[in-house]
């Protein structure tokens, strides 16, 4: 393991934080730490750092009991949302500046920064200020940064939560292959899913201080442990007290084993997806199904048309509570 945190408990003043967190983040990986807002991912993440000093338990790093060392001594790389460069100092600098600090030999320092400048895709924009780079132009410098030191763990804090939604797909690409190509053990905070699962190797859902569910993407959108987790994750629909995603929802016009009689309350067409809302004889709300249009026309849905419907085979459904 690169990171091993056991039994991590931590309050600001009487507010518990983060509550009893054990995880265990695989060398080389690419892990999410996913979860609402004000759930512990921050302070966590920080805690791995040794930005912050848990009140009990433990945190290891490539084995070595790293609770009580420093920051600078953790072989970490850390980038903020909000990256604090040295405004004065070209993009060649900013990323030179630990290589520097450290003395490493002038040649050496220019070789890796290139290096590191045609990975993140700068290399033309080496003798720019930051000032003169965009957003997302400046978080890559971030990470060429943090990557200078050879880290033994690289740690990003939303990094590109201030970025517009066009940018921050990109970088997310971005950054998956740039894993792939380094294959630093890498932990990353989002309250995004749809960043989480596009991106991550592994997933640590966080809520409430306390870590709801680890896994691989799909395990954890298919096998979700709690209505919590389904819902975080995706879409979901209830269906006689179960929780289930839409596209697992089966919509036929005749009855079958299984199947509750519906009415269709409303159709909504968005491109390739039907979005079939209906309401179960005998339950209080509208449930809905995601069809292929295909399949919607078929069926020759419309509002008011009685349908039968049942969680499909391969469905995993959680007791909604
Ligand atoms: N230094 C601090 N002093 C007091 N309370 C803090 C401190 N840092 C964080 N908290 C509180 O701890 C809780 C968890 O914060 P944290 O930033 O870890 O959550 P998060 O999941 O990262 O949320 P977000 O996505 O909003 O950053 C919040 O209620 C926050 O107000």
């Amino acid at each position: 393991m690169a990171i091993d945190i056991r039994g991590v408990n931590k309050s600001f003043g009487e507010a518990p934080v983060l509550r009893d967190v054990s995880v265990d983040i695989a060398s080389g990986s690419l892990t999410a730490l996913l979860g609402p807002s004000g759930g512990g991912k921050s302070t966590l993440l920080r805690v791995i750092a040794g930005l912050e000093r848990p009140d009990s338990g433990q945190v290891l790093i490539a084995g070595k009991d790293a609770t009580l060392t420093p920051p600078q001594r953790r072989g970490v790389g850390f980038v903020f949302q909000h990256y604090a460069a040295f405004k004065h100092l070209t993009v060649f600098e900013n990323v030179a500046f630990g290589l520097k600090i450290r003395k490493r030999p002038k040649e050496e320092i220019r070789r890796r920064v290139a290096e590191l400048l045609e990975l993140v895709h700068l290399d033309q924009f080496a003798k720019r200020y930051p000032a003169q780079l965009s957003g997302g132009q400046r978080q890559r410098m971030a990470l060429a940064r943090a990557l200078a030191v050879d880290p033994e763990v690289l740690l990003l804090d939303e990094p590109f939560g201030a970025l517009d939604a066009q940018v921050r797909k990109e970088l997310r690409a971005w950054l998956r292959r740039l894993h792939d190509e380094v294959h630093v053990t890498t932990v990353f905070v989002t309250h995004d899913q749809e960043e989480a699962i596009e991106v991550a190797d592994s997933i640590v859902v966080l809520a409430d201080g306390a870590v709801q569910q680890v896994g691989a993407p799909g395990d954890i959108y298919d096998n979700p442990a709690t209505p919590f987790v389904m819902r975080f994750l995706g879409p979901v629909t209830e269906i006689g007290g179960r929780l289930l995603r839409p596209h697992d929802v089966e919509v036929s016009a005749e009855s079958g084993p299984g199947t509750a009689p519906a009415v269709v309350t409303r159709v909504v067409r968005l491109g390739f997806e039907v979005r079939v809302e209906f309401r179960v004889r005998g339950d209080e709300d509208d449930a809905w199904a995601q069809l292929t249009r295909g399949a919607a026309e078929q069926l020759e849905v419309e509002p008011g048309a009685e349908i039968h419907v049942r969680p499909a085979v391969q469905a995993a459904t959680v007791l909604a509570t």
